[in-house]
């Protein structure tokens, strides 16, 4: 049985009848453009930081981004009043605006709140759509009288073609680079100041850059105690609260009925994949560990592994991109998490292609969502993955130190832990994806670029 060829992701369909339709699942199908290799994470020019940093060659880019929108596409090119209708230039040709989707976005004060940028105009409200009644072009934009008197104006700058790719990268938060590395980040791996990180914005704005850089990031000078660690994390945002509590400390005693608080290894893996909407970022902070040894940390970028399953074997990586698993959480009593659905280990942006997000647990797995006759074609590409973190040159080892807490972002980076003995408090917490972005992308593009690249159309 094959898999449909297209790149396309059927996350079922009986009307499609997608080899991986399970038999009684309704969900819509998704037509997923062209899966894009994790390379579009792919440095083109790393940050000078990185640079400096990263003295050791880098493993090259795997390849640049692949489609740049070129600069006449979206610089020059001006809306246009063809006597009928508003043209702008997009989809790389000019085509006209529907009227009610231009009134839907006049952004008047009657029609949008200047203060909390949400919309008041009731946009269904009349069943017929609304005509132009004329059309003038200003210096810097176009002003239109509607056919009930109102006004609005799109300025030339708004009108313009928007570059998905740029919009995209704003709205998510993304860097145009980010660092994919292998175990060659242990020679100098990013770093901030905690009284920097304490008492700037622009040390805030320089911790989150290298999060969203490297994937994580250590803070050194933090006092070893549970007061000064919640406040580090919160000058990021507010922290999650999860069943483990907020801030929680994780001791080899089962406060949580959960591995993580005994004394075993732990092998690489993303925390949370059981929520339908995984931990963001993780702080983890060793305020002690008397009386033995061990408990070494293991970090491994889940995104230059997948880079490396897609070279070695797309089709492995499309499997682990197209079949949902489920995971739980069932140790503590009364409760059993799992997501509102099945997610697969490796979920990507539907209209860009990029790799978002990486859910890989063996421990909490719990289903593969797929037809038996699949499982095994799941279970080689998973162990092709697997094969990929557990090689020591992609991973990097380390020994936690009370006052240096590491932060890393749970949806890129796998984390794992050596065996230990003796008495270790390791304390910590969790911050919402969303908060982080929203906090990283204000830091880094400042509100109006951000603003400008939200409500678009
Ligand atoms: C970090 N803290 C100890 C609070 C929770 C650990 C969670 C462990 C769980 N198996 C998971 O992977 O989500
Ligand atoms: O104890 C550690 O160092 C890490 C524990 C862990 O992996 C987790 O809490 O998810």
């Amino acid at each position: 049985m094959s898999l449909p060829k297209s790149g396309h992701l059927f996350l079922v369909s009986k009307a499609i009848g997608s080899p991986l339709a399970s038999r009684n699942s309704v969900q819509i199908h998704h037509r997923l453009r062209h899966f894009h290799s994790p390379a579009r994470l792919q440095v083109v020019s790393p940050s000078p930081q990185a640079t400096a940093r990263n003295s050791q060659p880098r493993s090259p880019p795997i390849a640049p981004p692949t489609h740049i929108s070129s600069a006449e596409s979206i610089s020059g090119k001006k809306a246009y009043w063809d006597g009928k209708a508003l043209y702008a230039f997009r989809d790389r040709q000019f085509q006209p605006l529907p009227s009610l989707w231009l009134r839907d976005h006049c952004q008047c004060a009657l029609c949008f709140h200047l203060e909390t940028k949400q919309r008041l105009y009731n946009t269904f409200e009349n069943t017929t759509p609304p005509e132009i009644k004329s059309c003038q072009e200003m210096n810097n934009g176009f002003q239109i009288v509607w056919h009930d008197g109102h006004e609005s104006f799109y300025d030339h700058a708004w009108l313009r073609e928007q570059d998905e790719e740029r919009l995209t990268q704003i709205r998510q938060g993304r860097l145009p680079n980010v660092n994919l590395w292998g175990s060659n980040i242990q020679d100098s791996p990013p770093q901030v100041d905690y009284d920097e990180v304490m008492q700037t914005e622009e040390g805030v704005k320089k911790w989150c850059s290298e999060i969203r850089l490297h994937g994580f990031s250590f803070v050194d000078g933090c006092p070893p105690t549970p007061e000064a660690t919640k406040a580090l994390l919160e000058r990021i945002s507010f922290i999650r609260q999860t069943h483990y509590g907020g801030y929680w400390e994780v001791l080899s005693e089962m406060a949580s009925i959960d591995t993580a608080y005994t004394n075993l290894a732990l092998e690489a893996h993303t925390d949370t994949t059981y929520f339908s909407d995984p931990v963001g970022l993780q702080m983890f902070h060793l305020l002690s560990h008397e009386g033995g040894k061990g408990g070494e940390s293991l970090l491994v970028d889940g995104a230059a592994a997948a880079a490396k399953l897609f070279q070695k074997d797309p089709e492995a990586y499309k499997l682990l991109s197209e079949i949902a698993v489920r995971h739980h959480a069932s140790g503590d009593d009364g409760i059993n998490f799992t997501s509102y659905r099945g997610f697969s280990v490796l979920e990507h942006d539907l209209e860009q292609g990029h790799l978002l997000r990486i859910r890989w647990n063996n421990a909490d797995r719990a289903s593969i969502e797929c037809p038996m006759h699949m499982k095994s074609r799941w279970y080689e590409a998973a162990r092709m993955f697997n094969q990929i973190i557990s090689d020591e040159r992609s991973q990097y080892w380390s020994k936690l130190l009370p006052g240096r807490p590491l932060i890393f972002d749970n949806w890129r980076v796998l984390h794992g832990r050596a065996a230990f003995t003796g008495r270790r408090r390791l304390g910590g917490g969790y911050i919402n994806r969303d908060d982080f972005v929203s906090r990283l992308k204000m830091l880094e593009y400042g509100k109006d670029k951000v603003l400008a690249a939200t409500v678009t159309g």
